[in-house]
């Protein structure tokens, strides 16, 4: 396992400028999730790590190697580095052992125990070993697909969107069998989504990428909780956004007087809480009263659509609540906020 870290790297293609000088550093033995847009440069990342494309400008250091840098070019397949992509890409004409073999240095293709052993790190039985790649699932192919990448017991590994071409119940136990078999075999791991709860429950850190640039490099926890700016709010998951007036640790706005979390700027400024940190109430037994206008029922949680009038102003606000006690379109009700809020300089 090594650290990796990205200085100052700037790559495109010709005539279309992607990344811009773009600093990452990911701890050994760390996941890393690349989050953003399509289009955002996620999988250019990746092939910048991984050698595939040179780096106009910065370099790349994979452990104390630099593979990337100015007059310094150390080609894919010595990079040390292990590459899953969207569909699974195996051999066709070879069984699934066939295909983890292939992994694996040389000498070592034959040797049945450690074919057996990644088969287990990725939660697959070994009679699967003998079966072709068409005999399996979508998400059965991607664990193969893993564990022919581990093979090598490679520094590195990157992951683009790997599980994305999978439906949602395979995804999510595809999800946790990686996770596992990342964790087990302590490999560095990049992992490239544009899903923010895929991206929020797989990584240790997330990296937020957008027009280029990082825009925040933090844990799960602290994106969504503190966001950097609105924008990088509203990508990470659903955002209610207020003006309010703020100063000394809060701010007033339209659910009264709120206590903020981080740094606080005095004046106006965009009052940003999460759906969930909403709390209704029996009317006036809340901060405010609002009027019922939707309800999406998801069974464990319903997203409420509310009309909160303040000042003659009316305000979309979106409240999540746990799905068993809704109240019904057009019924009023309170309000209370948990939790301190975030604040951003006024757009
Ligand atoms: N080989 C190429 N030649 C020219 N432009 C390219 C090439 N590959 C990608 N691009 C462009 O570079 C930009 C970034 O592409 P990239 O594939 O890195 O984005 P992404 O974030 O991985 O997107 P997605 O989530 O849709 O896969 C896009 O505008 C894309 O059209």
């Amino acid at each position: 396992m090594s650290t990796v870290r990205l200085r100052g790297v700037t790559a495109g293609y010709p005539g279309m400028p992607v990344l811009d000088c773009v600093d990452l550093m990911v701890a050994a033995g760390t996941t890393t999730a690349v989050l953003g847009g399509s289009g955002s440069g996620k999988t250019t990342l990746l092939r910048v790590v991984a050698g595939f494309l040179a780096p106009t400008a910065g370099e790349v250091l994979i452990g104390d190697r630099t593979v990337a840098g100015p007059g310094t070019w150390v080609p894919p397949e010595q990079r040390a580095v292990g590459y899953v992509r969207q569909e699974g890409a195996l051999f066709p004409h070879l069984s699934v052992a066939g295909n983890i073999a292939f992994g694996l240095p040389w000498p070592r293709r034959r040797h049945r125990d450690r074919v057996r052993e990644l088969l287990g790190l990725v939660g697959l039985s070994d009679d699967v070993g003998g079966r072709r790649p068409d005999q399996l699932s979508g998400g059965q192919q991607q664990r193969v697909a893993l564990a022919r990448a581990l093979a090598p017991r490679p520094q590195l590994v990157l992951l683009d969107e790997p599980f994305s071409s999978l439906d949602t119940a395979l995804r999510a136990s595809t999800r946790d069998a990686t996770a596992r078999a990342l964790r087990a075999s302590g490999a560095t791991a990049i992992l490239v989504t544009h899903d923010q709860a895929e991206a929020l429950s797989f990584a240790d850190e997330i990296a937020v990428l957008r027009a280029g640039t990082f825009r925040q490099v933090a844990a799960p926890p602290v994106v969504y909780g503190d966001p950097v700016d609105a924008e990088v709010a509203a990508f990470l998951g659903d955002a209610v956004l207020v003006p309010g007036i703020a100063g000394a640790g809060q701010v007033v706005c339209t659910f009264g007087t709120l206590a903020v979390r981080g740094f606080v700027t005095h004046g106006r400024v965009e009052v940003m809480l999460r759906p969930e940190q909403i709390r209704l109430t029996p009317p006036g037994a809340g901060r405010v009263d609002a009027t019922v206008l939707d309800i999406a029922y998801f069974g464990h949680d319903a997203v409420v659509e509310l009309d909160l009038i303040d000042d003659a102003t009316h305000h979309g606000i979106r409240a999540r609540v746990a799905g068993v006690a809704q109240p019904s379109p057009g019924a009023r009700v309170g309000l209370d906020v948990v939790g301190p809020v975030r604040v951003f300089p006024p757009t």
